[in-house]
C-alpha cells in the first residue's frame, strides 16, 4: 500500500462519507415499502427505491476521483468526490459524491494537467474556472488502499495520471472485460459523451478501448438522456455468444440493466418468427473461410451484402407488390362499381407509409366502409338493404382472396431467381439475413414499440453496408455508436474495407467519426511486434500507440514438436502468476489435436468453439479467427510459419488480432520457415 501525504486526510473523508451513507441508508430502509396505487407515492418509493441501491452500492467503493474546482464565481476551490452513482446529502441536497457522469465529472476526464481555465456545460449555463487538484483514490472493500495525486496547482511534477493509469493496466484481469471509470482518458471521454443524435462511428487500434468506450457510452446516454431513452429499446450487437458473455459484466458495474445484448443472427431469427427457417452451421462456414476460402462464395457474399444488391431487392419488391395488389374494379352489386383506379390511389396515396400487411388489412376496412356508404346511400329498405350488404361481403371476401400475400422467405427466393442467383432453402447463410428482414419489414412492418432509441455495434467492420441499413429503419434518429477496425476485419468479405461505405448510408452530415490509436491493453514490446506485423500490409494501416508500459520481450522460436513446448510454456505462465492464458492454433481441427493431447497432462485446459455460449478463463486453446475481441493475460501463438501466414492481407490481419490478444506475454512458436510477415522482427530472441 503507497502511504502518501494526503493518505491521513482522505482518509477522514471517507470515513465522513461511510458515515453519512450508513446514516442515510438506515434512514431510508426505516421508511416502510409502498405499496399501494397512488400515483405520487409510487414515483416516491421508486425514487426512494433507487437511493437505496446507490447507497448501498457506495458502501463498499463508494468513489474514485477528487476533483478540487474553483469556479470563478465562488470564492474557493470544492472539492468533489467522483464515484460510479451518485449521492446527495437529504437535507441540503448539495452533491455527496458526484456521478461520474455528471457534467462537472467530465473535467475529471478532460483535464491534462496542462490547461489554465477549464470550463463544463451546466443546466444552468456554463461554469468557468480552475482547477486546484486532480486526485486518483482506490477504496476496496471499505478501506483506503490508495492515494495518487495527478495534477497539484503550482507543482510542476503532474505524472500521476499516467503513473495510475499505468497501475491500473498493470493488474492482471479475470475472465471478464471491467469498467473503466476511474481511468476514462480525455479522448475516451469525448466519445462517451458526444451527443446521441449522430451516427458515432469509431476506428479503434487493437486495444483502445473501443468495446469498453461503447459500453461507457451507453450508460452515459441513459444518464444524460434519462427522459427520452430507454434501456429496453437499446441494443448492443456483437460477434458471437461468448464475447457477450465476455463483456455481460460492464455494464451491471455501471449500474445499467436491461440494454438487450444480441448477436445480429440471432436478433433477425427473432423478428423474422420464421420457424421453418435455419442457419447453416456456422462452424463449418468459419472453418472452410479460414482454412480452405473459396473466392466465387466471397464474391457473392460480398455482392449480398452491397447496396447494390439491396436497391436491386428494393426494386424487385416494389414490382411484387404492385403484382400482389393487382386489382380490377370492384363490383358490389349490379350498379355499385368501385373502380381499380380508385383502389390502387388508397393503396399508392393513402396507405403509402403503411407495409404490405397492413395495405391489405386497410384495404378491407376501406372497401367495407365503402360498401356500408353506399348501401345506406342508396337503399332506403332495411331488408333490401341487408341483402345487399350480405352479397356484397360475399363478393368482397372473393375479391381479397385473390391477393396473395407471400411469405418473406418465398418473396426471397423469387428475387434470387429474378436475379439469376443461386437458390436458397430453408437453410440460409448469415449474408442472406439482411434481404430477408429488409423483406419483412416492408411485408410485415416494423411496429412504434420495436423501434430501437440507440444501437451499439461491435466488431462493425465485419458488417455489411446492408445490414446497416435495415438497421438505421429499425432505428428511431441516427442514434448508433459503430466500433471496429479495419486492420481486424478478417470477416472483410461480408463486411466493409473503409468506413466510408457506413458514411454513405447515414450521410455525412449525419455522422461522427473519431479515431483511437492508443492501445492501452498490451505492453510495449507486444504493440510493436503488433506495429511490425501491420507494416507488411499492402496497404497503409495507422500503427497502434503503446502506452508506456514494458514487459517481457516477445520470443519467437523454431521448435519440432509442439505438445511439450505448450506445457512447458503453461507451467513457466503459471509461475509467473498469470491467470488467463490462450494458446492458439491456426485451425480448428489442429486445436482439437492439441487439445486431445494436452488435456490429459493438463485437464484445466479448455477448447474454444465457434458454437460456445460462454468463456470461463484459465487455459484455452482455439482458433486465432476465434480469438477476436477477447483478451489473455499470456498467448502463446502457433504456427507462425510461412504457410499458415502469407502476405495475403487476410492473414496479416489475423496475425494482428492473435498478437493483440496479450496483455502482459507474447510467444510464437513456428516449425519449417518462419512467416514472411515476421522476418525482420527485431525483438527478444528468434531461435
Ligand atoms: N482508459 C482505460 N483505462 C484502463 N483500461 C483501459 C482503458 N481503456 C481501455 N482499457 C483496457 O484495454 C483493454 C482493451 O479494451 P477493449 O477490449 O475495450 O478494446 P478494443 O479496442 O475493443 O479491443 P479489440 O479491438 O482488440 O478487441 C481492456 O482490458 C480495457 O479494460
Amino acid at each position: 500500500m503507497t502511504v502518501s501525504s494526503n493518505y491521513n486526510e482522505e482518509k477522514h473523508v471517507l470515513t465522513q462519507k461511510q458515515k453519512h451513507i450508513q446514516s442515510s441508508l438506515k434512514t431510508l430502509e426505516a421508511i416502510p415499502r409502498y405499496h399501494g396505487d397512488d400515483f405520487n407515492e409510487q414515483v416516491l418509493e421508486d425514487s426512494r427505491e433507487r437511493q437505496r441501491e446507490s447507497l448501498k452500492k457506495a458502501q463498499h467503493e463508494p468513489y474514485f476521483g477528487r476533483l478540487d474546482f474553483q469556479a470563478y464565481e465562488d470564492t474557493e476551490a470544492k472539492p468533489l468526490y467522483i464515484g460510479k452513482t451518485g449521492i446527495y446529502d437529504e437535507d441540503t441536497g448539495d452533491p455527496l459524491i458526484l456521478d461520474w457522469r455528471a457534467p462537472a465529472s467530465s473535467l475529471f476526464y478532460a483535464f491534462s494537467g496542462s490547461e489554465d481555465d477549464v470550463y463544463y456545460e451546466a443546466p444552468e449555463g456554463i461554469i468557468d474556472g480552475e482547477i486546484e487538484l486532480k486526485r486518483n483514490i482506490v477504496i476496496r472493500d471499505r478501506a483506503l488502499y490508495r492515494v495518487v495525486d495527478s495534477y497539484k496547482k503550482g507543482e510542476m511534477e503532474s505524472s500521476g495520471g499516467d503513473e495510475f493509469l499505468l497501475y491500473k493496466l498493470g493488474e492482471q484481469k479475470d475472465h471478464r472485460l471491467r469498467d473503466i471509470v476511474s481511468t476514462i482518458q480525455g479522448e475516451q471521454n469525448e466519445i462517451i459523451r458526444h451527443p446521441q443524435n449522430k451516427a458515432v462511428i469509431i476506428q479503434g487500434v487493437a486495444g483502445s478501448g473501443k468495446t469498453t468506450v461503447a459500453l461507457h457510452r451507453l450508460a452515459y446516454l441513459l444518464y444524460e438522456y434519462r427522459e427520452s431513452l430507454k434501456a429496453e429499446h437499446m441494443i448492443i450487437f456483437a460477434p458471437n455468444a461468448m464475447f457477450l458473455d465476455y463483456i455481460s459484466q460492464v455494464l451491471p458495474e455501471l449500474g445499467v440493466g436491461h440494454i438487450q445484448q444480441t448477436t445480429f443472427t440471432s436478433w433477425v431469427f427473432k423478428q423474422l418468427d420464421l420457424p421453418s427457417l435455419s442457419l447453416k452451421n456456422q462452424a463449418n462456414t468459419l472453418k472452410s473461410r479460414f482454412e480452405h476460402p473459396n473466392q466465387s462464395d466471397d464474391q457473392l457474399t460480398s455482392y449480398k451484402g452491397s447496396l447494390e444488391f439491396m436497391m436491386i431487392v428494393e426494386k424487385e419488391l416494389t414490382q411484387i407488390e404492385v403484382q400482389t395488389f393487382q386489382t380490377e374494379d370492384f363490383l358490389a352489386w349490379n350498379g355499385a362499381v368501385l373502380s381499380s383506379e380508385a383502389i390502387t390511389n388508397w393503396l399508392i396515396n393513402d396507405f403509402r407509409t403503411s407495409s404490405v400487411k397492413e395495405k391489405q388489412e386497410r384495404l378491407k376496412a376501406r372497401m367495407k366502409r365503402w360498401i356500408e356508404i353506399e348501401v345506406n346511400q342508396f337503399y332506403l329498405d332495411k331488408k333490401e338493404q341487408e341483402e345487399l350488404r350480405k352479397e356484397a361481403m360475399r363478393r368482397l371476401q372473393r375479391f381479397l382472396s385473390k391477393i396473395k400475400i407471400r411469405t418473406t422467405l418465398q418473396i426471397y427466393q423469387q428475387i434470387l431467381k429474378q436475379q439469376n442467383l443461386p437458390p436458397v432453402k430453408n437453410e440460409v447463410e448469415p449474408v442472406d439475413l439482411a434481404p430477408l428482414l429488409h423483406i419483412h419489414q416492408k411485408w410485415v412492418g416494423i411496429k412504434k414499440e420495436e423501434k430501437f432509441d440507440h444501437v451499439v455495434i461491435d466488431e462493425a467492420q465485419d458488417f455489411s453496408p446492408y445490414q446497416l441499413t435495415v438497421l438505421k429503419n429499425q432505428t428511431r434518429g441516427q442514434s448508433f455508436t459503430i466500433l471496429g477496425d479495419l486492420s481486424q476485419g478478417i470477416h472483410s468479405v461480408e463486411g466493409i474495407d473503409e468506413w466510408m461505405a457506413f458514411k454513405e448510408v447515414f450521410g455525412p452530415t449525419q455522422t461522427a467519426y473519431f479515431e483511437m490509436n492508443k492501445s492501452y491493453r498490451s505492453t510495449y514490446e507486444i504493440i510493436e511486434c503488433a506495429n511490425h506485423i501491420l507494416k507488411q500490409f499492402p496497404t497503409k494501416s495507422t500503427l497502434a500507440e503503446p502506452v508506456f508500459r514494458s514487459g517481457t520481450p516477445v520470443h519467437i522460436r523454431s521448435v519440432q514438436q509442439m505438445g511439450p513446448e505448450i506445457l512447458a510454456w503453461i507451467d513457466a505462465m503459471r509461475e509467473q502468476g498469470y491467470q488467463s492464458m490462450a494458446v492458439m492454433g491456426r485451425t480448428t481441427d489442429q486445436c482439437q489435436d492439441l487439445y486431445q493431447f494436452l488435456h490429459h497432462t493438463e485437464p484445466a485446459i479448455s477448447f474454444i468453439q465457434a458454437a460456445d455460449q460462454t468463456y470461463s478463463g484459465g487455459i484455452s486453446i482455439l482458433p486465432v479467427y476465434l480469438s477476436k475481441g477477447l483478451e489473455f493475460d499470456a498467448v502463446l501463438l502457433l504456427d507462425v510459419d510461412d504457410e499458415s501466414y502469407t502476405q495475403k492481407p487476410e492473414h496479416v490481419k489475423l496475425l494482428y488480432v492473435g498478437v493483440t490478444r496479450a496483455l502482459h506475454h507474447l510467444e510464437m512458436l513456428y516449425s519449417g520457415k518462419l512467416t514472411p510477415l515476421l522476418t525482420g522482427y527485431q525483438q527478444g530472441t528468434h531461435t
